[in-house]
């Protein structure tokens, strides 16, 4: 494709950025702006999703100073086209096509009809379907969660299908370890994507999880995201690595720019800070952190990589932050994480913290609620007037975390495994002895070791070879908290005692650790056991193995509950075995029992095990340093409070999180909806015409399975996904869960969201005629059948369409000028419609030329009437949500004074601008069929 500066494209992928001009040409790349939107896009050249516009002799054109012509010839000088025509003053001029307003409308059906270019019905057919079909997802419910390879759980469906539907939606997904938050924030990312919300989404993961985020992408949802690293950076821009100024020129080629998805360890930029201008320099609609726990912050100091968040999050309009354990660097800290999601409403931690005290009085509070009461006590600003549920969402929002954070926990979901636990004394060895000088070398008495002759006397060693031996073939997850400790343990259990085993730790690249967790993954030749350091206790999915060994314990619980995480989450389906060697008498000793007697972590999720651990740790640590008769006290303490927190916990925090995290009828109610849409025999259907109108083989495999394969007499020389190999593929989601050779189709399978793409923005099927006899009129009839969709040209920033309807607007008018739509529907026409061959048609539209312009007159004229109430109600609509954003940002200004009156001005601003262009909206002809009576 030869591009040149000047010329005028416009994008098929999205009609609503108007005309385009090309404003740059590289070698690999085309920027073109579009002054209608006021925003510049770089592409790919060689699959950029561009249509020339080329006008023909007869065609009508404005310029940006508003002249109208109508063509007469076209020229073409030096790669650009000139348009000679007459003005509404019969003067003949001549204008290029620079000039061109960039507010055009296509209406090319009836220019293909009038010029004898017509479509076969089955065409017309598939484009009137595809319309609709767009039409019935858009106002579905299920919009953008039916394509994901995802068992479908409650709790899961319901915080996508909440978060998911925000306008740049900015949450902490909390749920406990294990319940699934990586799939929630894929189909979040997903729903984001696929309604336009989102176009640019960074993810950060720690870089042990970078793989494993990067192929639950792709084979659950299909989202091709690019892990960027050090080395493609190196690659791909001159930047130096260590130099952060902030001030430094930055490259024009920003290598972020270069990919809408993008993933990456946030170690890099911990190790490259001249990396973060860069991430920081590309716009991102969507950025998600995972396990955000890690990010450094504490009263006194931020650490880099919180600000480097902060920043990223202060220019993304959306931010999902990821964590099974928020509170488990402390209060504080969970504070900090969600004010870079909500600095509004999290502005101080003084606050925040008497809010969290009276947790439980407002879950009791929406409890009285739903039981029918009317509180006394309802806080201020509050209408006791208005609904309960509508009440109960605005005390979760002004009071609770709200709409902010999401967090499931296991005691509200079913279906978890038991953890049963194993204790196992050893006697403690002699050369230990030094272990009582610190605590560190007291619960890790190996590590002042510099060699591994400590292999040889610690009776954990030993014990862990005989019982791997004993477990035989079962799969074992062993973890301890030190690289060298694993690195040691796995050498001796390979090398020495035959043991198929591999090492996971800090020490590997990721491409070492991802073969590490691979073999131990392989069912037939992998190995018995993984020995982790602590690095392999954080998201990683090793739910196939139900042993674990615990060789030593992590001083904090949420690790402890992170480390059993591993093998207790979605997916396991048997009892998770804990098995825990430790050394008599040692410090070891007294943190198990602290841990099993205290917290009964072992056999129980506790999410509060931070806080139990800050209010005893004095007391805790003066027993692990020497354990003397106290130490019973401190265990019926422990136990004492955290029974009790537990409780308040249940009563107070956690069922106000639970309230907002999962509501059963909602989940219920889009679950049911996306079933539907499975169920139903439509999808097949219309990837039958569809393969039909684009020459693609369609062949039964088995029930609800297809396979495509790509055929020579192909209408377009490629279709999208399908490559020469062809394409396996159900429809049913069970056996696309069961078989992950097959492709799981949906409607929002990315083939088929870019094959209904394909037939919009092409002309396929968008000019037919053909002949009908009707009992009653006489022969030689006109009815003209027409599409109209609605284009409404504006800034993507501002959504506009997600308060348009996408329902195609049709008119069958017939010789007077009179619509018949209703009383003859679509389908029906297409059961009467015979074809015509090519002469006769040709022979046709000479002859009724000006009668069908007249009736195209007269039918815009009638969709344009019935196109102004539609933009009336989109008007009332978007009115109703930017204006329930405003009240809840003006409600929560009299608690919170730090929100400015600036924000509350910007969405005024908004309203207005949404409400200029929603006026301005158009109509864009989809489909002309001309019908002759015979
Ligand atoms: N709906 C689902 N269908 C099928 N598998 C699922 C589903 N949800 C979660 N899983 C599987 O369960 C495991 C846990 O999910 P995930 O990694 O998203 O949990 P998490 O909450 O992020 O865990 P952690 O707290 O450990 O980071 C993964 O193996 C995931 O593939």
């Amino acid at each position: 494709m030869d591009y040149i500066v000047g010329q005028r494209w416009v994008s098929h992928a999205d009609a609503q950025l108007g005309l385009g001009i090309i404003v740059e040409v590289e070698p690999r790349r085309v920027t073109l702006s579009f002054p209608a939107v006021g925003e510049e896009r770089t592409y790919a050249a060689d699959s950029a999703p561009l249509t020339r516009l080329r006008f023909k002799a007869g065609d009508h054109i404005s310029t940006v100073n508003n002249v109208e012509l109508e063509v007469t010839s076209v020229k073409e000088k030096e790669g650009l086209l000139l348009y000679t025509g007459t003005d509404h003053h019969e003067q003949t001029v001549t204008v290029s096509e620079l000039e061109l307003d960039a507010f055009v409308q296509i209406t090319t059906p009836q220019q293909r009809l009038l010029n004898g270019h017509f479509d076969k019905h089955s065409d017309f057919a598939l484009r009137v379907s595809t319309l609709m079909q767009l039409d019935r997802l858009q106002r579905s419910s299920a919009r953008g969660l039916m394509g994901s390879r995802t068992n479908l759980l409650p709790h899961q469906v319901y915080i996508a299908n909440e978060v998911g539907q925000r306008h740049a939606p900015r949450v902490l997904l909390a749920d406990e370890v294990g319940l699934g938050k990586t799939i929630e924030a894929g189909m979040i990312v997903q729903q984001q994507l696929l309604t336009g919300r989102a176009n640019r989404v960074l993810i950060l993961v720690p870089q042990t999880l970078l793989h494993q985020w990067l192929v639950e992408m792709l084979r659950r949802f299909n989202l091709h995201f690019s892990l960027f690293d050090d080395e493609r950076l190196r690659e791909t821009s001159s930047v130096d690595p260590l130099d952060d100024d902030p001030l430094l020129q930055l490259p024009e080629d920003n290598p972020f720019d270069a990919e809408q998805l993008v993933l990456c360890s946030l170690d890099l930029f911990q190790a490259n800070p001249g990396y973060r201008n860069l991430a920081l320099a590309s716009h991102w609609d969507l950025v998600v952190v995972d396990e955000a726990h890690h990010l450094h912050w504490s009263p006194e100091q931020a650490g880099e990589d919180y600000h480097f968040v902060a920043e990223l999050a202060a220019q993304s309009p959306g931010l999902l932050l990821l964590t099974a354990t928020p509170e488990q660097v402390g209060l504080a800290s969970h504070f900090a994480r969600l004010q870079l999601l909500d600095p509004e409403r999290f502005h101080s931690l003084t606050e925040f913290e008497r809010e969290e005290r009276e947790y439980r009085r407002w879950s009791e509070m929406a409890a009285q609620l739903e039981a029918g009461d009317r509180p006394e006590d309802l806080p201020a600003g509050l209408d006791p007037a208005a609904p309960a549920a509508t009440l109960i969402d605005q005390i979760l929002d002004r009071h609770g975390t709200g709409r902010v954070m999401f967090r499931n926990t296991r005691a509200a979901i079913s279906g978890f495994p038991n953890r049963v636990m194993h204790r196992h004394p050893l006697p403690n060895p002699d050369s230990y002895a030094h272990a009582s000088l610190d605590i560190a070398a007291a619960l890790h008495p190996e590590l002042p070791y510099h060699d591994d002759s400590w292999l040889a006397f610690d009776p954990r060693v030993a014990w862990l070879e005989q019982t791997l031996k004993q477990l035989r073939p079962a799969k074992v997850l062993v973890i301890c908290a030190r690289a060298s400790t694993a690195l040691a343990l796995e050498h001796y259990l390979h090398l020495r005692a035959g043991i198929r085993s591999a090492a996971f730790y800090e020490g590997l690249s990721i491409i070492e650790r991802d073969r590490a967790a691979a073999y131990f993954a392989d069912e037939n030749n992998g190995a018995q056991t993984l020995v982790c350091s602590e690095i392999g206790s954080e998201g990683r999915n090793f739910q196939f193995a139900h042993h674990l060994i615990l060789f030593d314990l992590p001083l904090n619980p949420d690790l402890l509950e992170q480390r059993i995480g591993r093998l207790d989450r979605i997916g396991q389906e048997q009892d998770v075995e804990i098995h825990v060697p430790y050394l008599e008498g040692s410090a070891q000793e007294t943190l198990l029992e602290w841990y099993d007697r205290g917290l009964n972590l072992f056999r129980e999720s506790c999410s509060a095990g931070t806080m139990i651990f800050d209010t005893f740790q004095t007391r805790l640590l003066a027993q692990l340093e020497h354990r003397n008769d106290d130490f019973q006290t401190l265990l019926d303490d422990t136990a004492e409070f955290t029974a009790r927190t537990r409780l308040e916990l249940r009563e107070g925090r956690d069922r106000l999180l639970e309230r907002n995290s999962c509501k059963p009828e909602v989940a219920a109610a889009v679950i049911a909806d996306i079933r539907a849409n499975e169920d139903s025999d439509t999808l097949a259907a219309y990837l039958e015409s569809l393969c039909e109108a684009y020459g693609v083989e369609h062949e039964f495999h088995s029930d609800q399975a297809v396979v495509l394969r790509p055929t020579e007499h192909m209408l377009t020389g490629h279709f999208p996904y399908l490559d020469d190999e062809g394409l396996t593929a159900t429809f049913s989601r069970d056996k696309a869960l069961a078989r992950e050779d097959m492709a799981f189709l949906t409607w929002e399978h990315p083939m088929l969201v870019a094959a209904m793409d394909m037939v919009l923005s092409t002309e396929l099927g968008n000019a037919s005629l053909g002949t009908i006899k009707l009992r009653g009129i006489a022969p030689g009839t006109m009815l003209l059948e027409c599409l109209y969709s609605i284009n409404c040209v504006a800034p993507r920033s501002l959504q506009v369409e997600r308060f348009l309807p996408l329902t195609p607007l049709r008119l069958l008018v017939d010789a007077r000028g009179k619509d018949l739509a209703g009383l003859v529907p679509h389908e029906r026409l297409n059961g009467l419609v015979e074809r015509v061959n090519k002469n006769t048609a040709l022979a046709i539209i000479k002859q009724v030329q000006a009668d069908v312009e007249s009736k195209m007159t007269l039918a815009g004229k009638q969709a344009q009437e019935r196109l102004a109430p539609i933009l009336v109600e989109a008007e009332q609509e978007m009115r109703a949500a930017l204006g329930a954003e405003h009240d809840r940002l003006t409600a929560l200004r009299r608690v919170n004074p730090s929100i400015r009156q600036q924000e509350l001005d910007h969405l005024s601003y908004r309203m207005e601008e949404c409400a200029i262009h929603i006026r301005h909206a158009g109509l864009q002809l989809q489909a002309l069929r001309l019908i002759i009576t015979t």
